[in-house]
């Protein structure tokens, strides 16, 4: 299915899905709200945005953090939901245990139907974008309200207490992603484009994600493999991945469908990635347009 083609759903006059984004503001573009905007708009929904924290960052990196409080947070929130709702929402970069609380309770306020949390814990310099007493406030209130949640292997570790070199191979991802269930999401996609540089595999010749779901047996798991892209300009994958998902549910179709659809949107993405600033370049969102 080409979510990006022929079926985006906004014409004149009639109101399109509606998705907002929590997260983190990204200066350089590459990542953060602005990610997932772009994303947004690829699919034709509606986007919205509350922001977290601004960051100065650029391609090398993340140069200054500045927190917006949870007050900021919530009135944000309200402002939004009370009065254009969302179908969907998207969260990422949250930094503070406040900010988890007031965005955790903005979700069972409105009730919101379709729930992406994307549980960003560092960026690729090594910044922390949840700081480490916010963790288990993640984990304890937003995971169990959680429709999906989208972490890769060194967020999967930590989330689960475990050795950040715990996850060397796709049956350990399904473990893995089998035990965040357990924190109360309906689905976990774990991601494994790390695990290559990890374990300096030099056979990762795809990369390849896992969906798992309360729903389903034991031992199912669906796998998304693609051929990993020998580019360096990866900057924002997480970002784009977990909005394209949400993105999709809000558009009516069902976890399985969005998994697939936003692979294939942040595969393209990676593969027309730019290579802007002097470090690592981003992706180009609208490869997906031809
Ligand atoms: N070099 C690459 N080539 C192709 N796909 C990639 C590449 N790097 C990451 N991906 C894919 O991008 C998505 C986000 O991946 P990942 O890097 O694991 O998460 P994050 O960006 O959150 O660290 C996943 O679907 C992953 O498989
Ligand atoms: C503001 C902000 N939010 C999130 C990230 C991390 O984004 P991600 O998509 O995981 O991309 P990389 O860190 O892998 O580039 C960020 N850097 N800034």
């Amino acid at each position: 299915m080409n979510m990006c083609g022929d079926e985006r759903s906004a014409s004149a006059g009639m109101t399109p899905p509606r998705v907002l984004t929590i997260a983190g503001s990204d200066s350089g573009g590459g990542a953060g709200i602005q990610a997932d905007l772009k994303t947004f708009q690829e699919f034709g929904v509606y986007g919205m945005s509350a922001i977290t924290a601004v960051t100065a960052q650029n391609s090398l990196g993340i140069q200054a953090i500045y927190t917006l409080d949870e007050n900021a947070v919530q009135a944000q929130l309200d402002s939004v939901l009370s009065d254009i709702g969302a179908d969907a929402v998207k969260t990422g970069m949250l930094l503070s245990p406040g900010n988890v609380l007031a965005v955790a309770s903005a979700i069972r306020q409105y009730g919101i139907r379709h729930v992406v949390v994307d549980p960003v814990l560092y960026a690729k310099d090594g910044s922390a974008l949840l700081r480490q007493e916010a963790i288990l406030t993640l984990r304890n209130e937003l995971l169990p309200i959680a429709e999906v949640v989208t972490p890769n292997v060194p967020e999967a570790c930590e989330l689960l207490g475990w050795a950040e070199d715990a996850i060397r191979s796709v049956e350990d991802m399904i473990q893995a992603a089998r035990r965040l269930l357990e924190f109360g999401p309906q689905y976990v996609f774990l991601k494994g484009g790390h695990l290559a540089s990890i374990h300096g595999n030099a056979k990762a010749e795809d990369c390849i994600d896992v969906l798992v779901s309360r729903a389903s047996s034991k031992n199912e798991a669906l796998l998304f493999q693609a051929q990993r892209i020998l580019s360096k300009h990866t900057h924002g994958t997480g970002c784009t991945t977990a909005s394209a998902i949400a993105a999709g549910l809000a558009l009516g179709i069902s976890v399985e469908e969005a998994v697939e659809v936003a692979k294939r949107f942040v595969t393209k993405a990676i593969e027309a990635s730019v290579p802007v600033g002097r470090g690592v370049g981003s992706l180009w969102h609208a490869a997906n347009r031809e």
